[in-house]
């Protein structure tokens, strides 16, 4: 899950392009990169790394414009080491067109080679958003008419796109000269919201992004989520253009955003992140309670961060003390999202450390929203004990993750999957707790879902049904063989 943000305004958008990408900076820290349009001129920066050490002060004044996008990086497809592949990528034709995409695509094998056999073009990385761009300009090429272009047909070209690619994409685009191209998959698995606010002179400012606290941040009206498969184009001067896709589409948002990857100050598809959060708490308690008599356990802990409003309500429904005993270095980002086994290891004891007072001859119940690789876990367990516990139960806020993610989360591989073919009592005994409960996929689902009018998420790594009917075996299969993370 990468964040992209796209800005159309009537004054530079450098800053608030810069500003925005800090804000999203939890869905992505491996690459970094700003495009602007100023008449038919494109800027670009691309850097690795972080927000905040990737821009300098002349890279930010070399992007010139009123109208721009932004990315940060968590890759799925290809390797976060490559420089070819930090986005946003560029095609020279037609007009211009740079492009940030959020998901993962699922038949990058059937793309690359009608992209190459069929249309002729040329691609140079291993990156998914590569092919996303070419069928996009293939396709806008294909639908140009003699006269300038025209809404329609970008819109027309979008929706040659939805039918030629499979998997999951929000993205954003920028046309040279022309305008802010913006279009959500047909199922709507990945977020992406617009916002509008009106400048000093009243003239209309418009930004699209993945997560609704963007838009709050900066002082925007939260118009909507775009729906599955719609698309948007706001020209140069501001005007807004919509149309749905007119081929079949469903809305099967993506669990995870709302059990990590998303801040818990959004709001997505109309439902609050922390809302719930906080949900997902009171219903792990009920579990909780079914499984491990109350009066052994003295005290409820959350692993920060994104444990936190989960457990503070499991505490709450099940009226037990709750205790912060993990501090955390706020200066280290987030574990799960850093490429590679070994850094994500040694990140986690130099991100948390635990504080003896609150854990010496105590039983204590540690709450996290999920565990993928284990490697959390099992080195909280551990410092728990060392650190003077008497028990450590874990509670996860997220059923068992057993089957990889392919739609945007980097999780592969079931092999990396530490609740991949074992029972909930071999997983408790690899992290080295004294019990383990897990959340139950209907309760999750129930979580997200209650209160509102949404029947379907995709849950795909807890059930291994996945929501685009594409992914086979053999696909499956295939990504193992290819990618490991
Ligand atoms: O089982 P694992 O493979 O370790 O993955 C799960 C852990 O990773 C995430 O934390 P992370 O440190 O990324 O971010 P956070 O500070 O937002 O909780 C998540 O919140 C779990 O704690
Ligand atoms: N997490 C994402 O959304 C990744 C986007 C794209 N698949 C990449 O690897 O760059
Ligand atoms: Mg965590």
């Amino acid at each position: 899950m990468c964040g992209i943000v796209g800005h159309v305004s009537t004054s530079p958008v450098n800053q608030q392009i810069y500003d925005s990408l800090l804000l999203l900076q939890h869905r992505g820290q491996d690459s970094t990169g700003i495009a602007t349009i100023e008449g038919n001129t494109l800027y670009r920066v691309k850097a690795k790394g972080q927000v905040r050490e990737a821009y300098r002060t002349r890279d930010m004044r070399s992007l010139l414009g009123e109208v721009g996008l932004g990315h940060v990086r968590y890759a799925t497809s290809g390797s976060a080491k490559n420089e070819d592949e930090v986005q946003p990528f560029y095609v020279n034709a037609p007009y211009g067109i740079v492009l940030v995409h959020n998901g993962n695509l699922t038949n990058t094998r059937e793309l690359s080679d009608e992209l190459f056999n069929i249309d002729r073009r040329h691609l140079n990385s291993d990156s998914d958003t590569e092919l996303l761009l070419n069928v996009l300009a293939n396709e806008l090429q294909n639908s140009i008419s003699e006269e300038d272009l025209t809404p329609d047909q970008v819109f027309d070209a979008v929706s040659h796109l939805h039918q030629r690619v499979e998997g999951s994409y929000a993205s954003i685009a920028l046309i040279a000269g022309h305008g802010l191209l913006a279009f959500r998959d047909p199922f709507g698995i990945r977020p992406l919201v617009l916002g509008h606010r009106l400048d000093d002179n009243g003239r209309d400012e418009w930004v699209v992004a993945s997560e609704s606290l963007v838009v709050d941040a900066g002082g925007y009206e939260l118009v909507r989520e775009l729906a599955p498969g719609e698309m948007v184009f706001i020209t140069t001067a501001g005007e807004l253009h919509t149309r749905e896709y007119d081929g079949p589409t469903r809305l099967a948002p993506c669990s995870f955003e709302y059990v990590y990857l998303a801040r818990p100050d959004s709001v997505m598809n109309g439902i609050s992140v922390y809302d719930t959060r906080l949900r997902m708490g009171e219903k792990l308690a009920r579990k909780v309670e079914r499984e491990i008599p109350l009066d052994e356990i003295d005290v409820v802990m959350p692993i920060p961060d994104s444990a936190r409003p989960s457990a503070m309500q499991l505490a709450q429904t099940l009226g037990l003390p709750y205790r912060e005993g993990f501090y955390k270095n706020r200066y280290i980002g987030r574990t799960f999202i850093m490429p590679g086994q070994k850094v994500r290891k040694k990140s986690v004891r130099q991100k948390l450390n635990a504080l003896p007072r609150e854990f010496e001859r105590k039983r204590v119940l540690l709450v996290d929203d999920s565990i993928v690789r284990g490697t959390t876990s099992q080195e909280i367990v551990e410092m728990a004990r060392q650190a003077g516990a008497a028990k450590v139960y874990f509670a996860s806020a997220a059923p068992a993750v057993r089957y990889p993610h392919v739609y945007g989360i980097n999780m592969p591989t079931r092999g990396e999957l530490v609740a991949s073919a074992r029972t909930v009592e071999e997983i408790c005994s690899v992290i080295g707790a004294d019990a383990l409960v897990y959340q139950d996929v209907d309760d999750l689902f129930a979580a997200i879902t209650e209160g509102t009018e949404m029947t379907e998420l995709d849950m795909s790594c807890f059930t291994g049904e996945y929501v685009t009917g594409t992914v086979t075996p053999e696909y499956l299969a295939w990504l193992e063989r290819t990618r490991s993370s």
